[in-house]
């Protein structure tokens, strides 16, 4: 007597229907160690399903190859415009609202101050773009709130003048009450709360940067107390297996979050 017990399972139609056998009939047998590997797998495409769809869906509005889409790119933006109207076609209504009200300006910086770039190290800001944020921060409390380390947006955009939040809010600075363009933007940090969690985003930080290594074009990066993995010059062919990746990652740190940006 052996306590291996053998499964058979049968090919099933994606409708619940049987195949009809063409030759033989299709039935295999799996050990124990087979059939918890193939549930794996399966529990793995079920539960990744959904974060690969959102990862296509993650750029709404940039497509790297509108081949690969059925809408054309103009398509595809005016719809997100449907759901995302601008501001600006509303002034009127935002003045009126706003009488006798503080006005407080936050401002994201990837893909609204800076444009979307393959390489994240080169998203840097136009100077018109720079200028227009100086003039607005003249007249309201105007702040950058950024998924990025706070010093590197910081780099980016070198106005001291500004509130940042960086790391998705873990890290915030406002402004020195003697603000000069010279202050670097590293003094007086007002809100921290996650500082206990950095050496465990450290270690995942380097933790993700060994197991992505052997993806051409996956990117990692330390934002001090969060880390984006980019996909955005991977192959979509493995999108997959860089969210099993970071996910088989993320297993061993329940308190950390998994989240998903713009092909991140
Ligand atoms: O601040 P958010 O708008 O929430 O964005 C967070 C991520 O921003 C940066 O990535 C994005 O911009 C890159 C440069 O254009 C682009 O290559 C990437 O695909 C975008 O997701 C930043 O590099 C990430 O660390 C942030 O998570």
């Amino acid at each position: 007597m052996t306590n291996q017990q053998n499964v058979v399972v049968v090919d099933v139609k994606p409708h619940g229907g049987v195949k009809p056998p063409l030759s033989l009939p299709v039935a295999k047998s799996f050990s124990p160690q087979d059939l918890k590997l193939l549930l794996m797998k399966k529990r793995f495409e079920t539960e990744n399903a959904w974060v690969l769809d959102s990862m296509r869906a993650s750029s709404p509005t940039r497509i790297s190859n509108p081949t690969t889409t059925s809408l054309p790119e103009t398509d595809v933006k005016s719809s997100w415009i449907v759901h995302h109207p601008s501001a600006l076609n509303m002034f009127e209504q935002i003045v009126t609202a706003s009488k006798g009200k503080q006005i407080a300006m936050f401002l994201d910086y990837d893909g609204t101050l800076s444009p979307i770039v393959e390489d994240p190290d080169r998203a840097f800001m136009p100077r018109e773009m720079r200028a227009a944020v100086r003039d607005v921060a003249r007249y309201f409390p105007t702040a950058i709130l950024t998924g990025r380390c706070r010093d590197k947006v910081y780099s980016f955009v070198k106005l001291s003048g500004l509130y940042y939040a960086g790391s998705h809010g873990m890290d915030i600075k406002g402004p020195s009450k003697s603000s000069k363009d010279n202050n670097n933007g590293k003094q007086g940090v007002l809100f921290q709360p996650a500082s206990e969690f950095l050496p465990m985003i450290d270690e995942v930080y380097k933790a993700l940067v060994e197991k992505t290594k052997s993806i051409s074009g996956a990117k990692v990066e330390n934002n001090k107390f969060c880390v984006s993995v980019h996909y955005r010059c991977v192959d979509e062919k493995s999108w997959a297996t860089i969210a099993e990746q970071v996910r088989s990652v993320l297993n061993h740190y329940p308190k950390l979050k998994l989240t998903q940006g713009r092909k991140v």
